[in-house]
């Protein structure tokens, strides 16, 4: 079966200590617990993706060392096709190393390691994965020309684009705006893009109308708890799309999860509106806020209510 959802994306060891205090230069102090968790927004995205129910295969770079194998098997459990998770030598497995304290506060080392080798024959040996794909999602947490190359690769075969432009950077290719179909932001990275400190709804249509003017057709600012706005080429007046009310114990990981769902149903459920697809959206990423760590408060398609299918 082929992938119907294919992410050219990110993957990423977290290896989280939990102590009373963090360290100062110079200084070593006893943490209370060790945990290793599942990270990189590639990664991330397409798991939820797969867990709705999606057909999936991840296009990505892990060391050949043991976080490298313990991903792929991590993958795998996930039901998404590892054909083209590459191995290498040269680079170790990317890894967050994140020190929280008692008050939440956090300290973090990103070391995007083997991430930042997967390369332009990566991508061509995966084309025919890519180019029969429904949906490819991207992100910026591999080197932002590959992520523009595979953007570029679905658009010349009619695969629609989601591009998702994080961790953000102030000088964005352009040419990421031409090649998205749908750019999906929140709001540190719309205003990191445009200048436009996003506060409220208001904010996020000033953004929105900004990268349809850089020529987005769809853009997509998440909210948080109030949802997300969205305006497109087709429907210019921004339409607010709110999440419903929760008791959120950990929003992390909230954002690739809402990219996640809206890559299934883009690639599963093409008729509904756009502002369909993001209501039920917004619900599975709400699900994932109830619950801590990133891809473990994912939901599962079982766990969830069967009005979202
Ligand atoms: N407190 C919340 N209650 C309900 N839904 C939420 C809440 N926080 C986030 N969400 C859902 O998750 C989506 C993405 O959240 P947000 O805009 O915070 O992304 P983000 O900043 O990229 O997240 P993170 O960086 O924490 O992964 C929202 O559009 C919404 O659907
Ligand atoms: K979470």
């Amino acid at each position: 079966m082929a992938a119907q959802v294919v992410v050219v994306g990110s993957c990423m060891t977290d290896l989280v200590s939990l102590t009373t205090r963090l360290p100062r230069a110079g200084e070593t102090v006893l943490g209370h617990k060790f945990f290793i968790g599942f990270g990189g927004k590639g990664a991330n995205q397409c798991v939820q993706s797969a867990r709705l129910g999606a057909n999936t295969s991840l296009i990505c770079k892990v060391g050949k060392d043991s976080f490298g194998n313990d991903y792929v098997e991590n993958l795998k459990k996930n039901g998404i096709s590892t054909a083209f998770v590459d191995q290498t030598t040269d680079a170790a497995t990317g890894t967050a190393s994140i020190i929280v304290n008692s008050e939440g506060q956090n300290v973090i080392v990103i070391v995007p390691g083997a991430n930042l080798l997967l390369n332009s024959e990566d991508l061509k040996r995966a084309s025919d994965v890519i180019c029969k794909a429904k949906v490819l999602v991207c992100q910026l947490e591999i080197t932002p020309a590959v992520s523009l190359e595979a953007l570029k690769m679905a658009r010349a075969s009619g695969v629609k684009t989601l591009f998702n432009p994080a961790p953000a950077l102030a000088d964005l290719d352009p040419q990421f705006y031409i090649y998205s179909d749908i750019f999906c932001c929140n709001e540190t990275e719309a205003e990191i893009l445009t200048g436009i400190p996003v506060g409220n709804l208001e904010d996020a249509e000033k953004v929105g109308r900004m990268l349809l003017e850089r020529g987005c057709k769809l853009v997509i600012v998440t909210l948080g708890a109030e949802g997300c706005m969205m305006i497109s080429v087709e429907e210019p007046i921004p339409k607010h799309v709110p999440a419903g009310k929760v008791r959120a114990v950990d929003t992390t990981g909230a954002g690739d999860s809402f990219v996640g769902a809206l890559a299934f149903y883009l690639a599963y459920y093409p008729k509904l509106s756009m502002e369909e697809m993001i209501r039920k959206s917004n619900c599975i990423a709400s699900v994932s806020v109830q619950a801590s760590g990133t891809q473990s408060s994912y939901p599962y398609r079982k766990d969830l209510p069967q009005d979202l299918f």
